[in-house]
Order: structure tokens, then sequence, then C-alpha cells
């Protein structure tokens, strides 16, 4: 017998997954033998959830946007028995969603879920986060934190574009130290991504080599702010090798530690809750997950 619970945060996406709840409810209903869905009121409801119920149940499913999962994420990957994750996309970017092949309508995804196609995925960990998107310091911050609730609502994703090109010119360089297994830097930088997904708000850009399955961390540094950088980046095929183009270097590890002068506050999956120095690490295999037509 397979017993779900549903994580539901009924204000993800502007209210339209609330939308969907009834036909999501008869799908899942009609899968499995036992399905309770549990509505989240606030912030920190879905970690709440998750301890509460996690030792009853063999799937959990994460139905809302980014912060929801982040949340559900970082409760689950506490627990040594961790049950099956699901998502049924429901807010602005969706990233990890997309990086294991889920479509973006939450009835459609909801309609994969029941198909019960699983696969081993891995996780990022930090000092005291788990992440399954990226962890990030220096320009995605101020870009993220520039993206206003207003700006969300009526540009989407695509609001976080605008914003990059309106933040670009302004970007402060720190001082940037990284010691990963094959690659030491240590210089001035503006921009550290570290990516275990392959999608950041939305879109592929960063890591287009990424592999949720490699057991590996791909790592973005840029040195400098300019179109041109961007631009070379975004057309430039990334290989496994360390790249070193004007303005920016890739290359991918299992580990890295990170220290910035000044300290540096950190992205991680859209959580900005901590700051630097940080160690981060891959969990390979970590969560077994529900997934829709993976790459
Ligand atoms: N009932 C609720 N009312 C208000 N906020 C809630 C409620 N339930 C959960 N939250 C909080 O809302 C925040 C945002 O939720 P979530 O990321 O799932 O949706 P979203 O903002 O629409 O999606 P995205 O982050 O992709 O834009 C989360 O931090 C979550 O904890």
């Amino acid at each position: 017998m397979e017993r779900v619970a549903v994580i539901f945060n009924p204000t993800a996406g502007r209210g339209k997954l609330q939308k969907q709840k009834v036909k999501i409810e008869e799908i899942l209903h009609n899968q499995f033998e036992q399905v309770d869905f549990y509505e989240t009121q606030k912030y920190g409801d879905s970690g709440d959830l998750v301890r509460k119920v996690a030792s009853e149940v063999d799937i959990i499913i994460a139905a809302g946007g980014d912060g929801t999962v982040n949340e559900v994420v970082n409760a689950l990957c506490r627990l040594d028995r961790r049950p099956v994750l699901g998502i049924i996309p429901g807010g602005t970017s969706n990233d990890f969603s997309r990086a294991i092949g889920m479509y973006q309508n939450p009835v459609k995804a909801t309609y994969q879920i029941v198909d019960k196609h699983q696969q081993p995925v891995d996780v990022g960990k930090t000092d005291k986060n788990y992440f399954l998107n990226f962890w990030g310091i220096g320009l995605i911050t101020q870009v993220a934190s520039n993206v206003d609730s207003e700006v969300k609502d009526r540009y989407g994703r695509f609001g976080y574009y605008l914003r990059t090109a309106q933040t670009m010119g302004k970007t402060e360089p720190f001082h940037l130290q990284l010691e990963a297994d094959d690659f030491n830097f240590d210089d001035e930088a503006v921009m550290l991504v570290v990516g275990n997904g392959t999608f950041t708000a939305g879109v592929e850009a960063f890591f287009p080599k990424g592999d949720v399955q490699d057991g590996l961390l791909d790592v973005l540094l840029i040195k400098e702010t300019s179109v041109q950088v961007f631009w070379s980046m975004l057309q430039t095929k990334m290989s496994n090798q360390p790249t070193k183009e004007e303005g920016y270097i890739y290359f991918q590890t299992k580990k890295l530690k990170v220290t910035a002068t000044p300290e540096q506050t950190v992205d991680c999956d859209g959580e900005r809750r901590c700051s630097t120095p940080s160690e981060i690490e891959v969990l390979p295999d970590y969560l077994t997950m529900l997934v829709g037509e993976m790459k």
C-alpha cells in the first residue's frame, strides 16, 4: 500500500494552484490507496508537516513554488528514512521540477506523478541547508532581492532578467577564495553560482551541461560584469573541464570551500538566510524522486 502526503501551498502562483486542487485530489485518489492533503498557512509549515507525517507515509508531494519545495527538501534531507519526493509545480520558476522533466501545468504534472516513475537524484548541502537547484553569492543575490512581488506578479520569471540587466552595472566586486577538488581561486569576483539542478529562475542558461544524477556540482564564477561576458558565457558550450574565458570560469567539483571579503549573503534556492564562509558538497543519489521525462 502506498501512503501519500501532499504538502499544499494554497497561495502558490498567486492562488492558481488552489484552483486546480479538486482535480489534483481526484487524480491522486484514483491511483494511491491513501492520500492526505495538508495545507500550509505560513512559512515554516511545510517543514513542520514533513517532520510530523514522514514516518507514516511512502511518498511526500510538495505542491507549490520553489519556496515550498525548499522547505520540504530541508526537512526531508535531515531524516534517516526519507519518503520518495514528488513535485507538483505551482509557483513562478519551479526550477527543480523542470530539471526532473515535470510538466509545468499542475494537473499534467499530477498525471506524471501517478505514473510512479522513480529516480535517485543528487542534493546539494551547505553548512546549514540543503538545496536542489543552486547556491549563490554576489550578483545573483542582488538580482533576487531586487525582484519585488510587483515585478514577479507582472512579469513572472522575466522579472528576473529585467532586474539582472538593471543590476549588472551596479555590482561591487568582492574578494573570493575558493578551494575545490582540482581548482583553487584567489581574486576579485562579482558572482559565484554553484548548481546541482540545471535551471535557475526558470531558464537553463547557467549550467547547460548540468546533470542532477552526475554526483557533481557545477560551478560558475564571474569575475566582472559586462553584457559581453554574459553573452559569451551563454554562447559557449561548457565542457566538463575547467573553462576559463575572459570574465568567467566554469568547472565541476564534489565539494567546495568558499571565503569572501567582505562577507556575502548567500542565496540558497531562493532563500537568503545565511552568509559566507561556506562549505558546499554534493550528496549523490540522496533523494528518490517521482520524475517526468528526464534528459
Ligand atoms: N497559506 C499561506 N499563506 C501565505 N504564505 C504561505 C502560505 N503557505 C506557505 N506560504 C509561504 O509562501 C512562500 C512562497 O511560496 P512558494 O514559493 O511555494 O510559492 P510562490 O511564491 O508562488 O512561488 P515562487 O517562489 O516560485 O514564485 C513560502 O515561503 C511558503 O512558506
